[in-house]
């Protein structure tokens, strides 16, 4: 889904602007969505991410003397809104700001057409209503076709982590990496299953440890034909636990 176009922000407006002011003018005027699971990479100008870093952490630092925390005389969280920042921008949603990673490509040589799984990968990531850690595992299916690209094993870990590196829910998650690797291998289908702690429920809420979700999704052949659905989830169940 997009943004209806804006009229562009005059120049002279833009350079007393912030940097995620900047940047949101931008995908604004480019109608670009840029919700928590939006990667903006291509919004990005150089320097700019160092800017929305010092941005976040002053911000973050606001937010924890809005909890009254002497941030001044307390030594622990002197630099915790700095961190926070670093956090936030490089690590746990570097998936937002980051362009996918490298990926080679190899032709199908051998005209390969069976089904191969890839799993359990570990998954992290953090939901988008609280921002709390979401740990879980993902099997990916794939049916190539002679036309297909094939990607070394390694790559489906670091694109489901571009993904995943990003504020969540786990629906989208598993629809969003789906989407990436039916772009990128163009096979016959695919298959995504999802199985995830959320700690929005175990740490806090409802305080319910046991709980998991799991989720799947399932395209091309994986929808059309039943036995292959089957044989990769009895295979993923086989092989995973
Ligand atoms: N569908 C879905 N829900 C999620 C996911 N991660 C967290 N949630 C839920 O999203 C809801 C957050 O919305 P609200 O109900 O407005 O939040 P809340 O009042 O703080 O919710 P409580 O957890 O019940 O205290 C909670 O029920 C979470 O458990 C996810 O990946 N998918």
């Amino acid at each position: 889904m997009s943004h209806p176009l804006r009229e562009p922000v005059p120049l002279q407006c833009l350079s007393t602007m912030s940097a995620s002011q900047r940047v949101r003018e931008r995908l604004r005027a480019a109608g670009v969505r840029f919700h928590a699971n939006d990667n903006i990479a291509d919004y990005l100008q150089p320097g700019e991410l160092e800017e929305i870093e010092r941005e976040v952490a002053a911000r973050a630092q606001e937010m924890l003397r809005a909890l009254v925390i002497d941030v001044e005389h307390d030594h622990n969280t002197h630099d915790t809104g700095r961190r926070l920042a670093k956090m936030f921008v490089r690590e746990l949603f570097s998936g937002r700001y980051q362009h996918a990673p490298a990926v080679t490509e190899f032709p199908n040589a051998e005209r390969l057409n069976e089904l191969m799984i890839v799993g359990p990968l570990r998954v992290r990531s953090a939901c988008s209503h609280h921002l709390c850690p979401i740990m879980g595992r993902v099997w990916v299916g794939v049916l190539p076709n002679a036309d297909s690209n094939l990607i070394g094993l390694s790559k489906y870990a670091r694109l489901i982590d571009w993904i995943m590196s990003r504020p969540q829910i786990q629906e989208e998650a598993v629809s969003q990496i789906a989407d990436l690797l039916e772009r990128r291998l163009k096979p016959d289908g695919i298959a995504v299953v999802m199985e995830a702690d959320h700690y929005c429920m175990h740490w806090r809420g409802v305080k319910d440890d046991e709980s998991k979700m799991i989720n799947s999704v399932m395209r091309g052949r994986f929808l059309s034909d039943p036995s292959l659905r089957k044989e990769f989830l009895s295979l993923r169940r086989g092989g995973g636990d």
